[in-house]
């Protein structure tokens, strides 16, 4: 039986996760649904997925292009109502093109697309993100980006630091992003994103299931608040 969370995944032109990210949320007995980011409504959703790819083809800068589309009004009003937002890879940069998370993802320190599996550390696990991890917890993702040098002006990196807004870290840095950032929320604690993938990692048929704990982590979340 499905449990009580409605998901939606929005694809744009261009994004190329939407189908893993589906995969994943069903395997949790979410139920998911892909939404049209030219589609203007998201009411009825209690969480809302902003996957991976190449929206608009990166032209200009990644995700400027798609912070844009007709559905991103929706996605900024569901943020207000305290709705679970999770950008993943092209999902965080749109996010933070968007204005609904800080800071920007530039291009890597040294250019280059990079995809390889690395080493993440759960800097904060008391976050609907993050709770079934342990904190300081090391677990392998896949990462796959050209642009996820996190940056972010002084005074917004202390604000995160601070806040404990940092949710996970690279071990080590792999693409040049400020104090090793490999995910943020916003203040509230209900708009996420992240860089690496923990959707292709929730399967053993694909030999790492690290990611299971991140897509926990959200189901107990909601179930204890909004799902009741
Ligand atoms: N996997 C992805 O979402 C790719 C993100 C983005 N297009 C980049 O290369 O930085």
């Amino acid at each position: 039986m499905m449990n009580k969370i409605r998901a939606a995944v929005i694809s744009f032109p261009g994004s190329n996760c939407d189908d893993d990210m589906l995969y994943a949320l069903q395997d949790f007995d979410i139920d998911a649904d892909i939404v049209d980011a030219r589609q203007a409504s998201l009411s009825g959703y209690n969480a809302i997925l902003l996957p991976g790819g190449f929206s608009y083809g990166d032209y200009l800068r990644t995700g400027a292009i798609a912070r844009f589309s007709p559905i991103m009004s929706a996605v900024a009003q569901a943020a207000n109502e305290g709705k679970l937002i999770v950008g993943i890879c092209n999902g965080f940069q749109i996010l933070t093109e968007a204005g609904l998370l800080p800071g920007q993802l530039l291009m890597n320190e040294r250019p280059g697309f990079i995809c390889e599996e690395v080493a993440i550390t759960v800097a904060n696990h008391q976050t609907s993100f993050s709770s079934d991890y342990a904190q300081q917890e090391t677990v392998i993702l896949p990462i796959a980006h050209g642009e996820g040098n996190y940056y972010a002006d002084p005074e917004t990196l202390e604000r995160l630091e601070q806040h404990g807004q940092v949710v996970f870290r690279y071990a080590q840095n792999v693409n040049g992003s400020l104090n090793n950032i490999a995910g943020i929320m916003n203040e509230k604690g209900n708009v996420f994103g992240m860089m690496p993938h923990p959707e292709r990692a929730v399967d053993a048929l694909t030999g790492n299931t690290d990611g299971r704990q991140f897509f926990k982590s959200i189901v107990n979340s909601i179930l204890s608040t909004v799902a009741k």
